[in-house]
């Protein structure tokens, strides 16, 4: 691993890196901002958590003059979350350099993005459809924009952004620098690509090694009617720190985090339908651990990077590999371990296969977990709670309430009941949840902009940005 010191960049940078406690670079910030800083456009691949957010992050703060008033840099993302997130990134990395950097992103107050966007900001990270809004409103000048950052580049260049993306470009200068990264850019990326770039240089992992070798795969076989079974059972029995649940539709997060907080867990959902203020909250609440499971769709697959994260459940398996990959990456980052667990009905084994085919990794069979082995779980996790509460020594009043109680019981039975108390088995409340159907066949899949993803064959009136309104 080479240090940041070893990359000629400046003091600011150096000191905001240090400030956030980096001082290696990883393998594609390594490879990725030479080039960049050479001015070059750049197409870099690495696996998801991998830093691929700071290698963009310094080219960008490196090529800001704070001297200008202007904006310099923009970076798409394709969900509100992404784009909250890398700006927080950038505006760390050019803390010290004082870069001003604005998230310019839909459900947002757009007055008050007007008013930020007067002040002139170097640094603009934007989801396409409300850049565009703003285009369209000429309150942001994209005249002296020398760099474009495309974070998951292949989702933007994807069907259901392509033409926003291709109107976004056209409107900066064509002499600009361009920089693309993902976790997944297939040949097809490249060529598309090609259309937008200058002479591009390719950093990338190698295929098989797409999938990042500190995630533990795993599949359960479940019948449809049977996954939140098999998922509240295993839930007690891995015990997450922090856990995320993709389901195929709006309709089964709402209905999945309705479930799961009927049998006691700490659960939210997160999709296109909700508000922004509701996304926001959500978002937040899992951030600082209050939420213990997000329940979400396809629109929490990308780039999102929580630390906590150390289980991912698939809930109804992805419709594709690369929304395996991202949906999966978000555990198991920055070096961590983490564990996906991916539920399969009979009828869908077939697509697994080729999942596994594709990102040529065996993906374990696990038996699904019994009703006692969950049980068992949680009456361990509820004796360690016992144990290693942290006021053990510190119970003041409690110490008399348990004398009081000793008096009347033996402490054995106490004890005991305390235990059973803490384990209370709201596990298998029965819930009927609208059964998915199941998927067999790969189809092209577009993203609406409240960045859902949805089956080609649904789009109304066959395409355009006007379907995705
Ligand atoms: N040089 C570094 N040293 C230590 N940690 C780092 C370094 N660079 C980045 N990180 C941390 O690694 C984590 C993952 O980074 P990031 O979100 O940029 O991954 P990514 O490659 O963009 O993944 P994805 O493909 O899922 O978007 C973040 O928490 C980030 O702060
Ligand atoms: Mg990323």
């Amino acid at each position: 691993m080479a240090l940041f010191r070893e990359l000629n960049l400046s003091d600011e940078v150096l000191d905001s890196l240090e400030e956030m406690g980096f001082e290696s670079a990883t393998a594609i910030q390594m490879e990725a901002i030479p080039i960049a800083l050479s001015g070059q456009d750049l197409i870099g691949q690495a696996q998801t958590g991998t830093g691929k957010t700071v290698a963009f992050s310094i080219p960008v703060v490196e090529a800001v003059d704070t001297t200008q008033h202007n904006v310099q840099a923009l970076i798409l993302t394709p969900t509100r979350e992404l784009c909250i997130q890398v700006a927080e990134e950038i505006a760390k990395v050019g803390a010290k350099k004082g870069v001003r950097v604005l998230a310019v992103y839909g459900g947002h107050e757009i007055q008050r993005q007007i008013r930020a966007l007067k002040n002139q900001p170097s640094v603009i990270v934007a989801t396409p459809g409300r850049l565009m809004d703003h285009m369209n409103r000429r309150t942001v000048n994209m005249q002296h924009v020398g760099m474009v950052v495309l974070d998951e580049a292949d989702e933007m260049l994807d069907m259901g952004f392509i033409e926003d993306i291709e109107t976004i470009l056209s409107a900066c200068p064509p002499q600009r620098q361009t920089l693309l990264f993902s976790a997944t850019i297939k040949p097809g990326v490249q060529k598309l690509a090609k259309k937008f770039m200058r002479d591009f240089t390719v950093v990338s992992i190698k295929a098989q090694d797409i999938m990042v070798p500190t995630i533990e795969q795993a599949y359960y076989e479940v019948h449809e009617s049977h996954k939140l079974d098999v998922l509240t059972r295993l839930l007690d029995i891995q015990n997450p720190e922090l856990a995320i649940v993709f389901g195929r539709t709006r309709r089964r997060v709402d209905e999945l985090s309705n479930a799961l907080q009927t049998r006691g867990y700490l659960a939210e959902g997160l999709h296109g339908d909700l508000n922004q203020r509701q996304r926001d909250s959500v978002m937040s609440k899992f951030r600082d651990g209050s939420l213990e499971v997000l329940v979400a769709t396809d629109v929490a697959a990308r780039g999102i990077d929580i630390s906590g994260v150390t289980h991912v459940y698939n809930f109804d398996i992805p419709q594709d590999v690369d929304s395996y990959v991202h949906r999966i990456g978000r555990t198991g980052r920055a070096g961590k371990t983490g564990i996906a667990s991916t539920f399969v009905t009979p009828r869908e084994i077939e697509h697994l296969r080729q999942i596994e085919r594709a990102t040529k990794r065996q993906i374990e069979r696990r038996p699904v977990p019994t009703v006692i082995e969950a049980k068992y779980s949680k009456q361990k996790v509820a004796m360690e709670r016992l144990l290693n509460n942290s006021n053990l020594d510190n119970l003041g009043g409690f110490r008399g309430l348990a004398e009081e109680l000793l008096e009347q019981q033996d402490s054995i039975s106490l004890v005991a009941s305390a235990i059973q108390l803490l384990t209370v088995n709201t596990t298998e409340v029965p819930i009927e949840l609208t059964p998915e159907q199941p998927i067999r066949v790969k189809k092209p899949t577009y993203r609406d902009n409240k960045g859902d993803r949805h089956r080609k064959s649904l789009r109304p009136n066959g395409g355009g940005r006007g379907a995705r309104r």
